[in-house]
């Protein structure tokens, strides 16, 4: 699905208005297509409609649907917010209700009014702000927003829902929440970045006449992974191969009480067709590792009293390091001055591209600056609670601005995020944006991260990019977790579960 920016939609605008489709035609064919979505919905015929515009081009799309839905049998009634248009296809449009039986009201103005057509309102379409919208709602607009939120309608928001950031996925709390949203000509990063995301409903994508040559060029910022990215990242197996030709992962993790973590990294790595896959795990609990991974290899590592990795075996690790095509550390690692002090040995030595999960990121926690000693490409796969450690920043915080966190911390330093979450982001060290849509709440357990470490990592092993590896992990951690939670339930699909969609995910697709 293509994903534009507000001022790419702009210029994408410009060329479409220069080439003989003007603006004024684009609002038609936006206010047409939503009128056509809603109708296709809910019969239009002595329907009551509340049409909540703003002053600016969305409010314009809202006296279009105004227009349509009335001639087509709506009771329809349109509420200024700001008061009349002050674009000039918005006023137009505007213009073009007077002559027919549209009562317009002031949202302010005439609250009583309003107060009892919202007892009994069918649909509300919500054309107060789209891509213009900046900063926070104010004092008007934040009321008419909560009174849509308060009315029992059906609530369908043109190209945005109200008081979201269409560029970040930022909302208001006070936005809009959609029941639908038409999005026109291209998504936007709001319709598929939480928290904006959730407000938007279901969202459809409408045509408005925008021919694809006036987009090709424009830089692709944000992308939604799709199948055919992530097929085309992962190489059909040559019939000529051996194990050495899918890599050798070195995956440092595992302690005393945490030794599932592991299990679960290494058969993630694994089950994506690494062709080598050493657990590097204190010494005593390698026999147990070995019970149930029988086709992992071990390197028993020096221990300390707690059962954890003992900093004194950094010199095992070394060696091992220049053997191997990727390295995974974290994975039940623990978080202590012995683990913290292995972390940092790896991430000074580990010429090949490492993932750094859970306590591994705890450990940089300590020292976040290391990071900018790393001696290969890194990714780095916190969750959120995790990442805001790592920042010094609320959760609540991070969650609310994750474009601007994830996008900040990747370039800084220089390495590949995978920003965990509803709608996981994996932010490039340039500017780019990839969003994953794949996955579902039933991932919501302890284990699922670690599965989704030794995917990616197992994806680097077999020397695909760390960027493309990150990308190809997480649509297909989810995609086959979404058909797990089919197969098994949300509630009850485990981590390890999704092991066996993922080997029907690799044989529909021929891998
Ligand atoms: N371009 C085209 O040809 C086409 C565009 N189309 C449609 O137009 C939409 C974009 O239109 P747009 O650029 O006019 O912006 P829009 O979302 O209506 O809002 C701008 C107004 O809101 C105001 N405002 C902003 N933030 C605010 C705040 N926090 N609190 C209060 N006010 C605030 C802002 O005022 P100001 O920034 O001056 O304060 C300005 O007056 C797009 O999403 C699509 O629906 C389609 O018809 C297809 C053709
Ligand atoms: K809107």
């Amino acid at each position: 699905m293509r994903i534009v920016t507000s001022s790419q939609m702009k210029q994408i605008e410009q060329r479409a208005d220069q080439n003989g489709l003007f603006y004024y035609d684009m609002m038609e064919n936006a206010g047409t297509a939503a009128a056509n979505s809603i109708m296709s919905k809910i019969s239009p015929r002595d329907k009551r409609v509340l049409v909540y515009a703003g002053k600016g081009n969305n409010g314009g799309d809202g006296f279009v649907v105004a227009r349509l839905l009335f001639q087509a049998g709506a009771k329809v009634k349109v509420v200024l917010v700001d008061g009349e248009p002050v674009t000039e296809d918005a006023a137009a449009n505007f213009d073009l209700l007077h002559d027919l039986e549209i009562g317009v009201l002031d949202f302010l103005n005439d609250e009583p009014q309003l107060q009892v057509l919202l007892r009994d309102v069918d649909i509300i379409v919500d054309a107060i702000y789209g891509t213009g919208f900046h900063g926070a709602l104010r004092k008007t607009a934040r009321l008419a927003a909560r009174s849509i939120n308060g009315a029992i309608a059906a609530v369908f928001s043109l190209d945005l829902p109200s008081g979201v950031n269409s560029d970040n996925g930022e909302s208001d709390k006070d936005a809009v929440q959609a029941d639908f949203t038409i999005a026109f000509d291209s998504l936007k990063p709001a319709h598929l970045i939480y928290p904006a995301a959730g407000r938007c409903g279901a969202v459809e994508c409408a045509e408005i006449g925008i021919v694809p040559q006036w987009r090709t060029d424009l830089p692709r910022t944000f992308l939604h992974i799709t199948p055919e990215m992530v097929m085309e990242a992962i190489p059909e197996r040559p019939v000529d191969s051996h194990k050495g030709t899918f890599g050798k992962l070195l995956n440092i993790s595992s302690s005393l009480g945490m030794t599932g973590a592991a299990k679960l990294s290494v058969l993630g790595a694994q089950r994506v067709g690494t062709g080598l896959v050493t657990l590097a795990a204190p010494r005593s609990l390698i026999s147990l590792h070995a019970a149930s991974l029988t086709e992992a290899v071990f390197l028993p590592l020096i221990e300390n009293e707690a059962g954890t990795v003992a900093r004194t075996a950094a010199v095992q690790l070394g060696p091992k390091l220049e053997q191997s095509s990727a390295c995974l550390i974290g994975c039940g690692l623990s978080n202590n001055d012995d683990t913290a002090a292995v972390v940092e040995f790896v991430v000074k030595n580990a010429k090949c591209p490492l993932l750094i999960d859970a306590d591994g990121i705890n450990a940089l926690g300590r020292n976040i600056d290391i990071l900018s000693e790393a001696a290969g490409p890194v990714v780095l796969t916190p969750h959120p609670a995790e990442l805001a450690r790592l920042l010094n920043v609320e959760t609540e915080d991070l969650l609310a601005h994750r474009v601007k966190y994830g996008r900040a911390f990747a370039q800084k330093y220089n390495l590949t995020l995978v920003f965990k979450g509803a709608h996981t982001l994996v932010f490039a060290p340039d500017e780019r944006v990839f969003i994953n849509t794949t996955g579902n709440n039933g991932l919501a357990k302890g284990g699922s991260g670690d599965l989704l470490a030794g995917m990616i990592a197992g994806l680097m092993a077999q020397g695909i990019p760390p960027l493309q590896s990150a990308m190809c992990g997480v649509w297909l951690h989810g995609a086959a977790a979404d058909r797990c939670a089919d197969r098994l339930s949300k509630t009850a699909m485990l981590p390890s579960d999704i092991l066996t969609d993922l080997c029907g995910l690799f044989r529909e697709y021929n891998r």
